[in-house]
């Protein structure tokens, strides 16, 4: 493992969108991670969300329990809830768990379906729903820009993404995470988060910046073996943003959904992501420019939720 490869920096900031779209293309053909500066969300936004979280967190399980993950994917998941790399096997003693994600988290959807939302009561977290609405729609909009740009970037229209109607109910969630930095015995060689590649177009990431997120950016293949992981840095105020499973689907592999991962390394962690997916009844289906007679489809056309849906299936199964 090296100490890690400085990614691409996107300036969201720069009016030369050719040149910054040309930039994206190929930080996703290459990494399939970058950074973004200058999005427009200020420090303080962030410091809201980060606090506000740990005060969700620190409440005793029992409350967390109330607000556990619901039907429409909202809420609370718990320790040991999920594994995300599905490849992995139980070792061992089945009270440890081996293979499950040494961490807690907590989804919010868009603020357009917020009936299905949970929220903790406004007693015990006063300024919470406000805080993550409010984060909710900044980082939507952020990601709608950066789509746009990708779109421009597969010499697509800009507006590509509005036009087959992937804003119109988007399942874009928030999804604050906690890793524990106390380990019990039975923690030894588990992750915070396992090898896993997200599942949407674009993933937008802000940690509080303790290390321990590791990508194999130098692999091209998911499955090439040995794995290589870099450590991908923390930049201060900067999103990390990654390419997930449709839009490599959309782009044939041309752009490059990339396996990360996160360390348990015993230190508290916290991190805020933003999972841009489309709505549901989108149909995700291989880009006329990322396909050839030499280069065909490899995977046929799916509609966005019922790829999610069972990607979740398998990962809270
Ligand atoms: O917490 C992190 O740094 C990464 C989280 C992540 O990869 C995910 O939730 O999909
Ligand atoms: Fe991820």
């Amino acid at each position: 493992m090296s100490s890690g490869l400085s990614l691409p920096l996107i300036d969201l900031s720069s009016p030369d969108r050719a040149t910054v779209a040309e930039s994206i293309r190929q930080a996703c053909i290459e990494y399939g991670f970058f950074y973004v500066i200058n999005h427009g969300i200020g420090k303080g936004i962030f410091q809201k969300v980060f606090e506000e979280s740990q005060k969700f967190f620190s409440l005793p399980l029992e409350e967390k329990m109330k607000l556990k993950r619901n039907d429409a994917h909202r809420g609370y998941t718990p320790l040991y809830a999920e594994t995300l790399d599905t490849s992995t096997e139980f070792k061992g003693n089945f009270s440890c768990l081996y293979v499950w994600d040494l961490k807690e988290s907590f989804y919010i959807g868009s603020n357009s379906q917020d009936d299905l939302n949970q929220w903790p009561s406004e007693e015990s977290l006063p300024l919470w729903r406000d805080t993550m609405q409010s984060y909710h729609q900044d980082v939507m909009s952020v990601a709608k820009r950066l789509a746009s740009l990708i779109a421009l970037s597969l010499n697509l229209d800009d507006n590509f993404f509005e036009r087959i109607g992937a804003w119109d109910f988007p399942m874009a969630s928030v999804r604050l995470l906690h890793y524990p930095g106390e380990l019990s015995a039975c923690d030894n060689g588990k992750y915070g988060a396992s090898a896993h590649s997200d599942y949407g177009i674009i993933t937008l990431l802000v940690t509080d910046g303790v290390p321990g997120l590791q990508a194999c950016l130098l692999n091209m293949e998911k499955d090439t073996n040995p794995q290589l992981w870099e450590n991908v840095h923390h930049v201060n105020g900067a999103f990390i943003v990654n390419v997930g499973d449709l839009l490599e689907r959309w782009t044939n592999c041309l752009f490059r959904s990339t396996l990360h991962r996160v360390l348990a390394i015993g230190k508290d962690r916290y991190s805020v992501a933003f999972f841009l997916d489309p709505n549901p009844d989108c149909l995700v289906e291989c880009l006329e420019s990322c396909c050839s007679d030499s280069h065909p489809p490899r995977f046929p056309p799916i509609r966005s939720g019922d790829y999610l849906k069972e990607r979740l299936r398998v990962t809270y199964s």
